[in-house]
C-alpha cells in the first residue's frame, strides 16, 4: 500500500506520516523544504520522540520524499492508495493544481483502484475545500473518473506537535505528545473503508471537528495571546498562571455551551474533555511557543474558525461570550514582525480602526452590538493588558 503525504512538517512527520508508516504503508512525503526532502530521501527513516508520563523514541521507517512541485510527485499520485496533507489551510490552493494534474495522469495510466484524499488541517471540512479547488482546475475529461474512483474525506486531527527543541541538530527529529486523535468521515470514502490503526471513522464528523477546533484550538489560542500579553514565552508557562488558566477555561466553557446545545454533548463528559485539554497544555515535556500557537491571526479571526464561529453560536443561543471576546482582543493586540498576518492585521487596523477591521476579517456586521462589545473589550484590554492576563 502506498501513501503520499504533502507537508513533512511537525504534524506530517510527527503524526500522520508516522501513523501511515506504522500501519504498513510505504510513505512518500512531498514538501518544498529541500533540506527535509533530501534527508528523508537519503535516510528513509526518522525518529519520533513521544513525551508524556513516559518518554520513548520510535523510528519511522519505509519512508521517502520528493519535492511537491516536481514531476516525481505526479508519478506518486498515479500509484497512491491514500493521499494526505498537513501543509496549513492557506497552502492547500498551491497543491490543488498538482493533485489535479496527477489525477489526470492516474486516469491515463489506467489505475482504477480507489484513492482517498484526506486533508489533515485545522479547519472545518478542509478536504471539501481542497476538493473544490481540485475540481476547478481538473481537465473536464477526468471529472467522471475522479467522481467514480476518488474519495475526498474530511477529518479532524489532534496531536500537539511543536517544532523541534532549539538545540536539536537532526532536521528530521520531532517531539510529540502521547495523545493523538484522527477522526475521518466514513461516508466519504471511495471503495471499502480502510482499517488503519489510529484512524477512527465516524458518521458524525462535524461534531468531532467542532469539538476539537472550538475547545482545544480556541483555548490554545487564548492561552497564547494572554501569555503574550503577560510576557510568557511558552504555552506551559502561560497556562501555569492560574489567572490565565481560569480565563482560558471560561472561554472553553463558553464555546462548550454552544457545542452542548448544537450537538447534544453530555455536559459532564464535555467538562472532562476541557479538563484533559488544560492538562495537555501544561505538558512539562513540550516546549511550545506562544508564537506558534498564536500564528496567523487573520486566519484565526475567520468566520469559520476558533473564535468567531463559537462567538456566533453564543449569539444564536443567547449564551455568554465575554472570554471569547477577550480572545478577539488578544488577536488585535498580538504583534509579531515575523508573522506576515500579524503585520497585515496591525496595518489594516491602523488604517481602518477596530470595527471595520473585525468586520472585514470576521465577516461580522460593523454596526452590530457584538462588534461594539468586542471593541469595548479590546479598549479595556489595551489599556490594561496585564489585567487581562493577571
Ligand atoms: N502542529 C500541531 O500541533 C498540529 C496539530 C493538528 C493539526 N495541525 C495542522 O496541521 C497543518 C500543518 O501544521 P504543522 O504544525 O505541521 O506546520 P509545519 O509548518 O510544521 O508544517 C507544514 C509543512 O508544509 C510544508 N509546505 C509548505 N508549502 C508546501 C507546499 N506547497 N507543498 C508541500 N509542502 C509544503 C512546509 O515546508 C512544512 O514542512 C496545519 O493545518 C495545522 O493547523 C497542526
Ligand atoms: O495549527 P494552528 O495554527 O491552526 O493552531 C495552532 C495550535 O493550536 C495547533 O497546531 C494545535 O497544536 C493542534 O491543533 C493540536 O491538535
Amino acid at each position: 500500500m502506498n501513501a503520499l503525504h504533502f507537508g513533512a512538517g511537525n504534524i506530517g512527520r510527527g503524526f500522520i506520516g508516522k501513523l501511515l508508516a506504522d500501519a504498513g504503508f510505504h510513505v512518500t512525503f512531498a514538501d518544498v523544504n529541500d533540506e527535509v526532502v533530501s534527508a528523508l530521501a537519503e535516510r528513509q527513516a526518522y525518529p519520533v520522540k513521544i513525551v508524556g508520563e513516559t518518554e520513548v523514541t520510535e523510528a519511522v521507517t519505509n519512508v521517502t520524499a520528493v519535492r511537491s512541485d516536481s514531476e516525481a510527485v505526479l508519478e506518486v499520485i498515479t500509484q497512491a492508495d491514500v493521499i494526505t496533507t498537513a501543509v496549513g489551510p492557506n497552502v492547500l490552493k498551491f497543491i490543488a493544481p498538482t493533485l489535479a494534474k496527477g489525477l489526470a495522469l492516474r486516469q491515463a495510466s489506467g489505475n482504477e483502484k480507489p484513492l482517498n484524499i484526506i486533508a489533515c488541517e485545522n479547519m472545518v471540512r478542509g478536504t471539501s475545500a481542497l476538493k473544490a479547488m481540485v475540481l476547478e482546475v481538473l481537465p473536464e475529461e477526468s471529472a467522471a473518473f475522479v467522481a467514480e474512483h476518488v474519495g475526498f474525506v474530511d477529518s479532524a486531527v489532534d496531536r500537539i506537535v511543536p517544532p523541534a527543541d532549539p538545540g536539536e541538530t537532526d532536521v528530521l527529529a520531532v517531539t510529540v505528545e502521547s495523545f493523538s486523535e484522527w477522526i475521518v468521515d466514513q461516508t466519504q470514502f471511495a471503495g471499502e473503508l480502510p482499517v488503519i490503526a489510529g484512524m477512527e471513522p465516524t458518521d458524525n464528523l462535524m461534531a468531532f471537528v467542532e469539538r476539537k477546533l472550538f475547545t482545544l484550538n480556541t483555548g490554545h489560542l487564548i492561552t497564547a495571546y494572554l501569555g503574550y500579553l503577560s510576557g510568557k514565552k511558552t504555552i506551559k508557562e502561560a497556562i501555569e498562571d492560574g489567572v490565565i488558566a481560569a480565563k482560558v477555561q471560561a472561554a472553553m466553557e463558553e464555546s462548550g455551551a454552544v457545542l452542548i446545545k448544537r450537538y447534544g454533548f453530555d455536559p459532564q463528559a464535555h467538562a472532562q474533555y476541557i479538563e484533559k485539554v488544560l492538562k495537555r497544555f501544561a505538558n512539562p515535556y513540550l516546549v511550545d511557543e506562544v508564537d506558534r500557537v498564536g500564528r496567523q491571526p487573520i486566519r484565526k479571526l475567520g468566520a469559520e474558525d476558533r473564535l468567531i464561529k463559537p462567538l456566533n453560536g453564543t449569539l444564536e443561543y443567547g449564551l455568554p461570550n465575554a472570554h471569547l471576546l477577550l480572545g478577539i482582543a488578544g488577536a488585535f493586540l498580538y504583534q509579531n514582525d515575523d508573522d506576515p498576518q500579524a503585520v497585515e492585521l496591525q496595518q489594516y487596523f491602523a488604517e481602518h480602526g477596530f470595527k471595520k477591521t473585525l468586520a472585514h476579517y470576521a465577516g461580522l456586521d460593523e454596526a452590530s452590538d457584538i462588534v461594539a462589545e468586542a471593541e469595548a473589550t479590546y479598549q479595556k484590554t489595551a489599556a490594561e493588558p496585564q489585567d487581562a492576563a493577571d
